[in-house]
């Protein structure tokens, strides 16, 4: 289960107050998949943590050792690996390819027998290993990853997975034999997020071609290489309200938008007119495909070349907009229509898996800098523009109603592929063939619906306040997780003024953080009686509430010697109890009356 609200621990004993990561045990490699308790003080960076909350600083390696070293003082290196995977990296992630080359050159030195990853390695050697790669191995094992319960996470996208496999609707496209060939039972889910944390189910590595999943990324990559007024001095903004390659033009003969035939149409006229011009066909579709393999960090993207030919003799529709876009001269001078209509097709029978454009949307998500490579490949301002337009006219007529129901930028292709991005949170993608009569994925948009059931990704969901809604983000300034560190501060600190306003503004003033610590616990431990009494009387918070090592807020206060408090919590604690009783007896006493009337209580 996932955790219904943030978990941010926070230790308070008397005199001293810290922050501590959450302890291991909701994960499947238990102890190995982060330190119990992690001193925290508000940063990201590893190299500041402090390893005894006095301010002794331990630098990370030193950490990540003492914390996964085992009674030899080794560290098993295929448990050290399932814990990086566990919270979403990978090991062929090419982040972490120092530290890899370290394991299997060692390996090969040592001659040992097994392989790299049955190493067990002391304190000098591991800290060698991760030496290069540090600081990401520290933020992936101290939780600090956008998604720091990705174990649960993923729980969730593999119950939705299982939730669509059965949905039969839809029809595989069939205008070419290609694609009528799909299986229309191939059905797979990748997710990756901007910090590089991977998770597939189904079928992710089978290729298919990318079709109008291109559209974002041509239009990405003209908005990169020309200016977003160029750009749009050739095509619109508004959603068009027809289908995707209906002849029609806005009032001012520009398509409508790049996420339609049409528009699409013109940014490959843009970018073959007047980005380098002096290239060749060959020359621009290599310059294409490059820019397409760098937004997926070098993951599988090739080329269909029976679909592009295909493509190409089954377009009538497609060349009936081209000639007519150029009755009303919607290209550039110079334009080639016929070279223009070869390169549309190319880039629609470009290939790319799941996992590749998991990759290609986590891109997006993340502002143009690919997660897992680093690179900036498209510029911030150039992103925001796809992902307005993906928002308001990515999903073809049905644009409108999934901006209303999902309310996240996606695009989807007529070979059922669809990127869906999370803005600065993750990129998933889906594949499903069969489609709906306006050309989606009927199991992806099923898909998009289950996960903005659950987590509260649509655009206009709340972030501030607890709802149903799972928040399953690290938030580092704003939203739940802080609400909780800083209602759980403001409590330790006596701040009574501050629980006021928390309470005025709506907060759940009974969560708990990831040890089940509330603001009671802390403000009984430190002995401020008016907070302890404002929680009870104003905020009707449980003064029987246990935290992870079974204590209430009585024992705290008992602990730490306050008497008046503990005078308090004994007092309501027996008030509830008796309360309880009576009510208790009561629907005793109910159920005997209803065991003697039935029939007229029925009534
Ligand atoms: N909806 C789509 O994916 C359209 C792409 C298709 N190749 C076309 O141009 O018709």
């Amino acid at each position: 289960m996932l955790p219904s609200k943030r978990k941010v621990n926070v230790c308070s004993r008397k005199g001293k107050f810290c922050f501590a990561f959450k302890g291991p045990h909701t994960h499947d490699v238990s102890c190995f998949a982060s330190p119990t308790i992690r001193p925290f003080s508000f940063t990201s960076d590893p190299r500041k943590l402090e390893s005894d909350g006095k301010g002794t600083k331990e630098p990370p390696d030193q950490l990540l050792f003492n914390f996964y070293k085992n009674e030899d003082n080794l560290v098993p290196i295929n448990k050290f690996i399932a814990a990086l995977r566990h919270n979403g990296l990978r090991k062929t992630d090419p982040r972490l390819a120092e530290f890899m080359k370290f394991l299997r050159d060692h390996h090969r030195k040592i001659e040992d027998s097994g392989s790299p990853e049955m190493l067990y390695l002391d304190e000098e050697t591991f800290k060698r290993a991760v030496g290069p790669n540090v600081s990401l191995i520290a933020k992936c094992l101290f939780e600090e990853f956008i998604i720091p319960d990705f174990k649960s996470f993923t729980k969730h996208i593999e119950e939705f997975y299982y939730i669509c496999e059965p949905n039969s609707a839809g029809k595989v496209a069939d205008y070419i034999p290609q694609l009528a060939r799909t299986d229309p039972k191939s059905w797979g889910v990748s997710v990756c997020t901007v910090d590089g944390q991977r998770y597939s189910i189904g079928k992710t590595n089978t290729p298919f071609t990318i079709q109008s999943c291109s559209k974002p990324l041509t239009y990405g990559i003209a908005l990169e290489e020309l200016t977003e007024t160029e750009v749009h001095k050739y095509v619109g903004q508004e959603p068009s309200g027809r289908n995707f390659n209906e002849l029609i033009l806005d009032q001012n003969k520009k398509p409508h938008n790049p996420m339609i035939n049409a528009g699409a149409i013109v940014v490959c006229s843009l970018l073959k007119t007047l980005v380098k011009p002096e290239m060749t066909p060959s020359e621009k579709f290599d310059f294409i495909m490059n820019y397409f393999k760098r937004l997926a960090g070098g993951e599988h993207i090739g080329f269909n070349n029976a679909i592009f030919l295909s493509e190409k003799v089954s377009a009538d529709r497609n060349y009936a907009l081209g000639f007519f876009m150029r009755e009303h001269k919607c290209y550039p001078e110079n334009t080639n229509m016929k070279e223009v209509m070869d390169f549309y097709f190319q880039c629609c029978s470009m290939e790319a898996t799941c996992e590749s454009s998991a990759v290609i949307a986590a891109t997006l998500a993340n502002g143009g800098v690919c997660p897992i490579t680093e690179e900036k490949v498209l510029r911030s301002e150039s992103v925001r523009d796809v992902l307005a337009l993906m928002h308001s006219c990515g999903m073809y007529d049905y644009s409108g109603q999934f901006a209303f129901k999902v309310g996240l930028p996606a695009k989807s292709g007529v070979s059922g592929s669809m990127l869906i991005v999370v803005p600065n949170t993750m990129g998933i993608a889906l594949w499903s063939p069969p489609l709906d009569p306006l050309g989606n994925s009927c199991r992806g948009v099923q898909f998009c619906e289950e996960l903005v059931k659950t987590f509260n990704f649509h655009k206009y969901d709340n972030l501030r306040y607890a709802s149903d809604k799972i928040d399953p983000r690290r938030h580092k300034f704003s939203s739940i997780g802080f609400s909780i560190v800083t209602l759980l501060f403001n409590a330790a600190a006596g701040n009574i003024a501050a629980l006021r306003r928390f309470k005025v503004s709506g907060l759940n003033m009974g969560l708990s953080d990831y040890d089940g610590r509330t603001a009671l616990h802390l403000a009984a431990a430190e002995g401020h009686e008016d907070c302890v009494e404002f929680l009870i009387e104003q905020c009707d918070c449980d003064v029987n509430v246990k935290d992870r090592w079974g204590k209430t807020p009585l024992d705290e206060a008992k602990t730490f010697g306050h008497e008046k408090i503990t005078q308090i919590l004994l007092s309501v604690s027996a008030n509830n109890s008796k309360a309880n009783n009576e009510k208790s007896s009561l629907d005793k006493s109910e159920e005997d009356v209803s065991f003697h009337l039935p029939v007229i209580r029925t009534k």
